[in-house]
């Protein structure tokens, strides 16, 4: 199954974002999103994810079927780093938690406390996370933040073997992951027209 997006239109804090954005992603495939800051793609994102509503518009794909990943870590600070794996493995009903504490480097850090991990240690183990959901289609906010060239490397290729799965990854990025096949998506043009100011202006709209 397809993860499709319809004519979506957004807000944030109540002032339209973006409209009429479409895409497909289908398994297998890679696509970034692009576009100045501002643009919306963090409230596309948290969108198809269903943590907030659209406007208007439709997506094509149950939320089960999601792994979001957004700017916050959301780790368990006083558990260690295999405990944390370990926690959202029996959440999503998975069991080994081995291959994404290989997949991102994170072995000998297994038994450290998730608190006392440097920031890129942590993203790191945000994203291991990911590989435990067993979900297909990833939605990756910033992904690389805190992460140096090594570490983006090992991102790259576990975003490559997810795709080699069968799984998806929708992500918002402003740098190149060196993943060839990734396709672009600039959202520029949906920027939502500004909305017509209120009758009498701004004064008699808050008085
Ligand atoms: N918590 C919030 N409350 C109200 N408005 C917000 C909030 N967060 C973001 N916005 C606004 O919503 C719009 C879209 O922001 P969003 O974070 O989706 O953009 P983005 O493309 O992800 O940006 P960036 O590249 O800077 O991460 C921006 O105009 C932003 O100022």
């Amino acid at each position: 199954m397809d993860l499709t997006v319809t004519d979506l239109a957004i807000a944030r804090g109540g002032i339209p974002v973006l409209a009429h954005v479409s895409l497909t992603l289908r398994p297998g495939r890679a696509l970034v999103l692009r576009g100045p800051n501002g643009i919306g793609k963090t409230t596309l994102l948290r969108t198809i994810a269903g943590l907030q509503p659209p406007l208007a518009g439709a997506i094509g794909l149950p939320a089960e079927d999601i792994a979001y990943a957004g700017h916050a870590d959301g780790l368990k600070a006083t558990l260690s780093v295999a405990e944390n794996l370990r926690f959202w493995a029996r959440i999503f009903g998975t069991g080994d938690i081995a291959a994404a504490l290989a997949a991102m480097d994170l072995k000998g850090l297994a038994d450290r406390p998730a608190h006392s991990l440097s920031a890129g240690q942590k993203r790191r183990l945000g994203l291991a996370r990911l590989l435990v959901t067993g979900r297909r289609f990833w939605l990756l906010d910033e992904p690389t933040v805190s992460l140096d060239a090594a570490s983006v490397a090992l991102f790259a290729a576990a975003v490559r073997a997810h795709l080699a799965r069968g799984g998806a990854a929708l992500m918002a990025t402003h740098i190149d992951l060196g993943i060839a096949e990734a396709e672009v998506l600039d959202l520029t043009p949906f920027r939502a027209a500004p909305t017509a100011p209120a009758p009498g202006g701004f004064e008699e709209a808050f008085a």
